[in-house]
């Protein structure tokens, strides 16, 4: 990020190792916090306090705002669950290597908060699936089957929920959530309430009149032996079915964004982006955003993409919210920050966690067509909750 972007940072030096474990034990000890580090790890930011904050991203950005919209609109238990936005009173961004705040103080905030605290384990005393959901999905399979259904695509949520021992500690969540790697890592915190994400799904990165989003959607699983991932790799390249539920997502993106742009580059074939449990059919798309289009403009219009709804898009949400166990909350929504200078960088809210205090809902959704099979999707929702479980486990042994 260009300091010419940003006049509100006031405060520039190096960052230093110390700075991160200060940073991030800050994030425990305010009310209001927020962490965002992009999939590359060449911008970090660092959110505190809150001096404003609405239910979704508000139209007019004084200085950055940070936060979640939910999926549908739909309400949840929990504030944060529904929607929040925060301007904070002290940002600090760090971006390959300098650091940068909008607190002339910085440097006395953190000596404040040098004091080390000690991590705490958790354990996991209870786990509750959704055990019909495989029965919910081939129902909803057997409906697409049918060439009357008016949808052609539904993405089908689960959730799990998680008893822990102890209320997660921020700091080592994050550094737990700093070893899934080529992923955007974003923390959400509002008093006793915490969302997380390691999601690889970005909606809109918006810097200086140019957009820059994807279509993710498709996936297969991974092997540890490079010859079979190649493989299974392939394998998704040329599947029909994933094809097909992956095209939707890039028709649907491309269709939104040509009224919102005057230049577009849509790639003809997606190409693989590979997690660590998962890869998916990828298509980057770019653009040249028209006169005074904002972030938020973006967001609207494009969210929810049928990566994460379906097609048509009016359908498949009513069918979501009908058949779904739960209300999304923030999962599957849109994450992330926007300036005043529209700049911003949203990202889409899966391989996510809700906690509050020892509660732990941890969630993952497959797109579901015609000729989907009801075991082979709940085995792909199971890869995806894999990053969150994983995060868990590491907070067991630290
Ligand atoms: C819904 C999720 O993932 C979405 C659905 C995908 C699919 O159906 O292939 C792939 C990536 C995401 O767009 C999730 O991870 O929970």
């Amino acid at each position: 990020m260009q300091k010419s972007e940003n006049h509100f940072f006031k405060f520039e030096r190096e960052a230093t190792s110390n700075d991160y474990q200060v940073l991030n034990q800050m994030l425990d000890h305010f009310q209001v916090s927020a962490f965002f580090e992009n999939n590359t790890g060449t911008q970090i930011f660092y959110a505190f306090g809150s001096k404003n904050s609405w239910q979704t991203l508000p139209q007019k950005v004084n200085t950055l705002v940070f936060g979640a919209n939910t999926f549908d609109g739909q309400h949840s238990k929990g504030e944060l669950m529904n929607g929040f936005w925060f301007e904070p009173e002290i940002i600090v961004s760090i971006s390959n290597g300098r650091l940068q705040s909008n607190d002339l103080n910085l440097d006395n905030i953190l000596v404040n908060y040098q004091q080390i605290s000690t991590t705490k384990r958790v354990k996991i005393k209870n786990i509750v699936s959704e055990t019909d959901w495989i029965v919910r999905v081939a129902d909803l399979i057997k409906n697409l089957n049918d060439v009357r259904c008016p949808m052609d695509k539904v993405v089908f949520g689960r959730q799990e929920m998680i008893e822990l021992s102890e209320q997660i500690r921020i700091s080592s969540l994050l550094e737990a959530l700093k070893k899934e790697h080529g992923v955007y890592h974003v923390i959400l915190k509002r008093e006793n309430e915490v969302f997380v994400t390691a999601t690889p799904e970005r909606l809109a990165f918006v810097s200086q009149g140019e957009i820059q989003t994807a279509a993710v959607a498709g996936t297969a699983p991974r092997d540890p032996d490079p010859k079979r991932d190649h493989e299974l790799g392939n394998k998704l390249l040329h599947s029909l079915k994933n094809q097909r539920e992956h095209q939707f997502v890039v028709d649907s993106i491309k269709m939104k964004l040509e009224a919102l742009t005057t230049q577009l580059n849509v790639p003809s074939k997606p190409i693989l982006l590979k997690n660590k449990q998962v890869q998916h059919l990828y298509t980057p798309i770019s653009g040249t955003l028209s006169a005074n289009i904002s972030v938020k403009d973006l967001v609207d219009n494009l969210h929810p993409t049928p990566a994460l709804g379906g097609v048509p898009q009016e359908e498949a949400l009513q069918y979501i919210a009908q058949h779904e166990q739960q209300p999304r909350g923030l999962f599957a929504g849109p994450i992330g920050y926007v300036t005043a200078d529209n700049t911003g960088e949203l990202v889409v809210s899966i391989r996510s966690m809700y906690c509050d205090q020892t509660h732990a809902r941890l969630f993952a959704g497959a797109g579901i067509v015609a000729g989907s099979e009801a075991q082979q999707e709940y085995n792909e929702t199971a890869l995806k909750f894999e990053p969150m479980l994983q995060l868990l486990g590491e907070l067991m042994h630290d």
